[in-house]
Parts: structure tokens; sequence; C-alpha cells
């Protein structure tokens, strides 16, 4: 799971000297190796792989859930793992912001969020795909189908903004969730 030699600099505060060309070259040196993200402290900056990369499993949730944060590399699942864990053991909501252009792959990385809290509200124990996180995954899916279009940046662009919601109890279950769109 490490990333090993030549891989760049995990977290872009690192860089030295940081500037906007260092730091592009590392974004470009990691994407090379198919590492599309990296952290700004407690940022995350995520490249569109335009390709499916094998980066994501149940499994790769389980071990970001087990670990504190920042012991393995960047990754939506660390960011999502603290998220749900600061909602289990402190009882405060989070919220996660993601950002960027027409294509950049905020839709992608809204759905790998939903998918590690799934796994993280069953307890690690699968998929998790059944209830509340699971019908807003179907929600997610059927909203995309009349809301989005083909644009010249974006095959399949968001064509309205999207605020999900989901609500733990105190076991850490997903027991409900909304999700709003505005024009
Ligand atoms: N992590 C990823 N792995 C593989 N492909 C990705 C990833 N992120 C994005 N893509 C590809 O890029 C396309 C555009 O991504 P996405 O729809 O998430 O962009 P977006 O930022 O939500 O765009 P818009 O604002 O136009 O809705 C996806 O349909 C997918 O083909």
């Amino acid at each position: 799971m490490a990333e090993g030699e030549g891989a760049g600099q995990p977290d872009a505060v690192l860089l030295a000297p940081l500037s906007e060309d260092t730091f592009l070259h590392n974004l470009h040196v990691r994407y090379k190796r198919d590492i599309i993200y990296t952290y700004v402290g407690n940022a995350l900056v995520s490249v569109n792989p335009c390709r499916a990369l094998p980066l994501y499993s149940a499994e790769l949730v389980r071990a970001y859930l087990a670990r504190p944060p920042y012991q393995l590399p960047p990754h939506l699942y660390a960011i999502t793992a603290t998220a749900y864990q600061w909602v289990r053991d402190r009882n405060e909501s989070q919220c996660i912001v993601i950002t960027g252009e027409s294509g950049a792959g905020k839709t992608e990385a809204a759905r790998v969020c939903l998918q590690c809290a799934v796994v993280a509200g069953a307890g690690g124990a699968g998929a998790g795909d059944a209830g509340a996180a699971g019908a807003l995954t179907a929600a997610g899916t059927l909203l995309e189908a009349f809301g989005n279009a083909a644009t010249a940046r974006n095959h399949n662009a968001s064509r309205f903004g999207k605020l999900l919601e989901i609500e733990f109890d105190f076991k850490g279950e997903p027991v409900g969730g909304h999700i709003t769109h505005c024009e």
C-alpha cells in the first residue's frame, strides 16, 4: 500500500520550495504513477485519471478506518473515514466540500465518499448497500438520469448542484439522508 520511491511528495505542504511549478510538477510525477491523490495539509487534491484505476474496495475502506489519518497514502477514503469517525466518536456533524471545474471528477469523488461511508456505517462488514445509504446511492443515480447532460467538457456533466446529507445513529449506522439539488 506504500507509495514507494519516486512517488513524489504525498503532502504538498512539505514541498521545498513550495511554488506553483513545484506543486504542479509533484502532481504530474504522481499522476504518471497512477497516484491521483495528494494532500495539501488536511485538504486533498484529486487528479481525474479519465480511466478506471484499482483504487477502491471495501477492504481498503477498512484499512483506512483502522488507521489514524496520514498513516496511509492520501485517499478520499482517509478524508471520509476521518469525517465518519468524528461523527461517531465526537458526535460532531462533519462536512466534506468537493469542488473543481466541470469534468474534474467531483461526482465520482462524491460516489467514492458515499461508498466509504456506506462500508463504514456497516461496521466495515462489506459493501453494505442496504438501508439509507443504499437508497442515497440509488437516488444519486436517478437524479443523474434526469439532471445530467453531455457537454464539451464532460460526457456526463451534472447540470445542477448537489448537497448530499447522511444521518447516522449513535451506533454509527446510517439511518437517513437527503439529496438536495439546486439549479
Ligand atoms: N476517480 C476517477 N476514476 C476514473 N474516472 C474518473 C474519476 N473521476 C472522474 N472520472 C471520469 O471523468 C468523468 C467526469 O467526472 P465527473 O462527472 O465526476 O466530473 P464533475 O466534476 O462532477 O463534472 P460536472 O461538474 O461537469 O458534473 C467521469 O464520468 C469519469 O469518466
